[in-house]
């Protein structure tokens, strides 16, 4: 139940959740201002993470946390998601967004509650095609095209652990037990689901927005992606192109891990433009708390010159305030930040 602070808040101020209506920011985009630039990004090797030296295993957890704290945001080598998975699975789904559009619209449902669900963009404000699809604590998953599932309840297993051993690092990062986060935000009945996103490249679109900046609602995001080129992060007031090798895992800080920590770790703001040449597959796996979960800043981070900087709610009311998705192509964090 939301407390008596944040009820207050949504009295004071109003919070339409329109989703993504703001024309005036989709056509205030200049080619330049897209552009990017390249940059360092914190680069964590599993390999080192898992490493039997404790010191080696050390200077990994700290390198986490500051890529946690500093950036919100980090990739991941060498670790154990096998990339012949990660192919056929980006195949699969290939697949189903080659279907004809009246097979997909059967998951155009417009209730954000129902466990998978299938949208398109209006071209005219950006290019993506997307399918959500919720796959833990229960597995869903669409049964077509055949093979899917199999792949998909595989490769989300796979992820899922991996994502599991993050938090670990993080929270050892953070000087707490390893299971801190995993208990505390009862990871066992963790609401996790996949959005599957397909953006045509920019020959073929009307505009070169794939996604507008935003915060992930979840507490951690791991992603694969066909072909490098379209997502950038926002660091230091710059936008990065985020470039990496095939089969490394992107992972962002989101906004649950924010509050939580009450802004220690931060959630990176980051955005979609377009490939210029390729269609671009990307599978982000949204790992939150269990949807019962009220979180609000834990009193590890919170004292007198650290007072809770977020109000506390259920991940279920913070996904519907959110309509599920992102408010105004804005960061929903930024606006119910104390
Ligand atoms: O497609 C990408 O590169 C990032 C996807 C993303 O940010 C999202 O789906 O929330
Ligand atoms: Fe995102």
């Amino acid at each position: 139940m939301a407390d008596a602070k944040l009820t207050s808040f949504f009295e004071q101020k109003t919070i339409t959740p329109t989703f993504y209506g703001n024309v005036f920011q989709v056509n205030n985009y200049t080619e330049e201002s897209l552009c990017g630039i390249t940059d360092e990004v914190p680069i964590i090797d599993y390999l080192i993470l898992k490493s039997d030296d404790p010191a080696q295993r050390s200077r990994a957890i700290d390198n986490i946390g500051k890529a946690s704290r500093d950036f919100g945001f980090f990739l991941v080598k060498n670790h154990p998601v096998p990339e012949s998975l990660s192919e056929k699975v980006t195949e699969k789904f290939f697949e189903f967004f080659d279907m004809t559009e009246e097979e997909k619209r059967k998951y155009d449902t417009r209730d954000p509650t129902d466990m998978i669900r299938w949208w398109k963009a209006d071209p005219k404000l950006f290019s993506r095609e997307q399918l959500n699809i919720a796959v833990h604590p229960t597995f869903h998953c669409p049964p077509n095209p055949s093979g899917l599932s199999e792949i998909l309840k595989e490769y989300s297993k796979m992820v899922r652990e991996l994502g599991l051993e993050l938090f670990r690092a993080i929270s050892k990062s953070l000087g707490l037990e390893e299971d801190y986060i995993e208990k505390k935000m009862n990871l066992e009945s963790g609401h996790s689901f996949f959005t599957a996103n397909d953006y045509p490249p920019r020959q073929h679109s009307q505009n070169r927005m794939g996604q507008f900046d935003h915060t992930d609602t979840s507490l951690l995001t791991l992603i694969i992606q066909n072909v490098g080129g379209g997502l950038q992060i926002e660091h230091e007031g710059k936008w990065i192109n985020v470039k990496f090798m095939p089969n490394w895992i992107i992972v962002n800080i989101a906004d649950h891990l924010e509050i939580l920590t009450n802004g220690k770790c931060k959630a990176v703001v980051h955005r979609v433009v377009l490939n210029n040449e390729k269609r671009r597959f990307t599978l982000p796996m949204f790992l939150g708390p269990s949807l019962n979960t009220i979180v609000s800043p834990a009193p590890e981070f919170v004292d007198g010159s650290h007072p809770p900087a977020y109000p506390g709610m259920s991940y279920q009311e913070y996904l519907e305030l959110n309509g599920y998705q992102v408010i105004d192509g804005k960061s929903w964090l930024q606006q119910i930040r104390y």
